[in-house]
């Protein structure tokens, strides 16, 4: 996998998990500010509503309290089967109905188990009459509201002998010893009731009203919650009913018991997350002490923050990430990635011996700094490399020339000399001229050697040497044969020349080495060669003319003729 795919997928990895961080800490916040805003709203809703309902309550209830320890209906209660005693109290009971909003009233009598109930369209001296059982079910609020003994209640209940449903107005009658005598109150249409207390149209919230036992009395919008289904078939549906987990129920009832516990709960709001209709909703309830009913309300968080609004956000954030990346890979790229091929594809040049290298990227880091210092280092191991390079040069010049030189006399070699002879046989045959050849050889050096000793043997040969270069031409090539053979090429040549310069030769060393106190005469032998001469020929016919100039008696110059018989002795 390549440096450009590995670092883009870490930087595109590390972009996810951050980015998946942020997302849950953005969901977390934005939870916990929707589930405080959403508290806020319950708790503005449940003051709103607690003032609403005491205030459009306030009046129906402050009336049947009055009616209910008027002495009049005291009195009947004690005495329900008395006549006049109840004229007296209907009498009164009409005027109470006239003041109150819904124009009833409804009279339970504990002694007699009557009940009495009129209203607007009865007539007034007409009271529908029937009595309470204790068997039958749908009687058994009388006994309920006798065995709890609140002084107040309001319940939202249907009469099945009436065939009418009424939030009712409860309050018992007590004697002066405390005993109940019976309950008595109004009944309120619901449809009053809630256009009394506002019929809050907010989209995605819910109210309902719950007695103090959990029983869900009244609900404000019917079309969100069938309550009044759950309420016809069962008119004791707690409200718990509302939710479909297990755990939702138990904390709505756990938060109406939290409330109930604490004796200064007016005003304060429990809440928990719950489902709804598969909806993430936010329930609060709060206690309205005035009327002992606890007040909950349902809030979709999706209507109080639609996802829908999180859209722009995510596009936001989805672009600014596929930016960051392409910027990212682009700036890797440029500064990092490029730099660092173009440095590889120089070293591997450099590797392979050529120190011509690409321009390379430098940017302004460490790559750049290092591309710089490679560059630099790779001139200066060019510069090196050359120095080298001429050093060895040199030094094989060196060595090659001295391959070709006596070390005693600094003149060539035998080497020295074969390779010059070849070169002149090579032009001889290409120009058709000839060139000369001398073979000198010191007479009885051996017994020089002998007499004066090995040291004076080697000054003999370097004088004869110097004596040999002051004698030939510049352009003349002498040379060491070995021992005491010298041989010199003189090119260009012809028969007299080869003849003068032989004959220079041995007179200069005879005079020169006479000066010297040591003298010592040279036996020449010469050849002009011819243009098809080879080196074997042509080193014959010189040792040729040399024997004859050492049977000529030495100090002799003898120069042999083309033909092998052919031999002049030179004077
Ligand atoms: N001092 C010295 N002597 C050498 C060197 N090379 C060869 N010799 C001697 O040179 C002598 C050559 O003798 P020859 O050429 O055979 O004989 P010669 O005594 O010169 O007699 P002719 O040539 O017949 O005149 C030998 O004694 C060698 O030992 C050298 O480098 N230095």
């Amino acid at each position: 996998m390549s440096l450009q795919t590995r670092i883009l997928g870490l930087i595109a990895g590390l972009l996810f998990a951050a980015s998946g961080a942020s997302w849950l800490a953005y969901q977390q916040l934005s939870q916990h500010l929707v589930q405080r805003l959403g508290q806020q709203v319950a708790e503005v809703q449940v003051r709103y509503d607690s003032a609403r309902l005491v205030q459009s309550l306030e009046r129906e209830i402050s009336l049947a309290r009055q009616m209910a320890n008027a002495p009049a209906m005291i009195r009947w209660a004690q005495q329900p089967g008395n006549p006049l005693l109840k004229a007296k109290a209907l009498g009164q009971l009409e005027d109470f109905r006239a003041n109150v909003t819904d124009k009833s009233y409804f009279v339970a009598l504990r002694e007699n188990r009557q009940y009495y109930y009129n209203e607007e369209n009865s007539g007034a001296d007409a009271p529908i009459q029937y009595a309470l059982n204790p068997d039958n079910p749908d009687h058994g609020w009388f006994d309920k509201l006798i065995r709890e003994g609140r002084e107040l209640s309001l319940d939202v209940n249907h009469d099945i002998e009436l065939g009418i449903t009424r939030l009712w107005v409860d309050v018992l009658m007590k004697d002066e010893n405390d005993r109940v005598l019976g309950v008595m109150g109004t009944g309120l249409k619901l449809d009053t009731l809630l256009e009394d207390i506002g019929d809050v149209s907010e989209r995605g919230l819910t109210t309902l009203f719950v007695n103090y036992n959990g029983t869900i009395e009244l609900y404000r919008q019917r079309n969100y919650l069938d309550v009044a289904r759950l309420m016809g078939s069962e008119p004791e549906a707690t409200v718990d009913v509302l939710f479909e987990a297990p755990e939702d129920k138990q904390q709505i009832l756990g938060m109406l018991q939290m409330l109930k516990q604490r004796t200064d709960a007016d005003g304060e709001v429990e809440s928990g997350l719950v489902t709804v209709d598969g909806r993430t909703q936010l329930a609060s309830a709060a206690y309205l002490p005035a009327i002992g009913w606890f007040e909950v309300t349902l809030l979709d968080l999706e209507t109080l923050l639609p996802r829908s609004y999180l859209w722009p956000l995510i596009a936001v954030f989805l672009s600014s990430f596929l930016l960051s990346l392409v910027v990212l890979q682009l700036v890797i790229r440029s500064r990092i990635l490029k730099p660092i091929v173009t440095l590889e594809g120089a070293v591997k040049k450099v590797r392979e011996g050529s120190f011509e290298l690409p321009r390379l990227d430098k940017p302004d880091n460490e790559i750049g700094r290092l591309a710089d210092h490679f560059e630099k280092m790779t001139h200066a191991l060019e510069q090196s490399n050359r120095e080298l390079e001429r050093k060895v040069a040199a030094r094989t010049d060196e060595l090659t020339r001295l391959a070709r030189i006596d070390p005693l006399t600094g003149l060539k070699n035998r080497r020295g000399l074969d390779e010059v002879m070849e070169e002149e046989i090579e032009r001889a045959k290409r120009q058709g001229t000839g060139f000369g050849i001398l073979w000198l050889d010191i007479d009885h050096f051996k017994t020089i050697n002998d007499q004066h000793g090995h040291q004076i043997g080697d000054e003999i040969l370097c004088r004869v040497s110097l004596w040999l270069k002051v004698g030939v031409r510049p352009y003349d090539h002498p040379g060491r044969w070995g021992g005491d053979e010298f041989v010199v090429v003189l090119s260009p040549c012809d028969g007299q020349t080869l003849e003068q310069i032989a004959a220079r030769i041995r007179l200069l060393v005879e005079q020169e080495s006479r000066k010297t106190g040591l003298a010592v005469t040279v036996s020449v032998g010469g050849y002009l060669c011819q243009p098809d001469d080879n080196c074997d020929r042509i080193l014959r016919q010189a040792d040729r003319a040399l024997y004859q100039a050492k049977e000529k008696g030495r100090n002799t110059v003898c120069i042999s003729g083309a033909d092998d018989e052919d031999t002049v002795v030179v004077e």
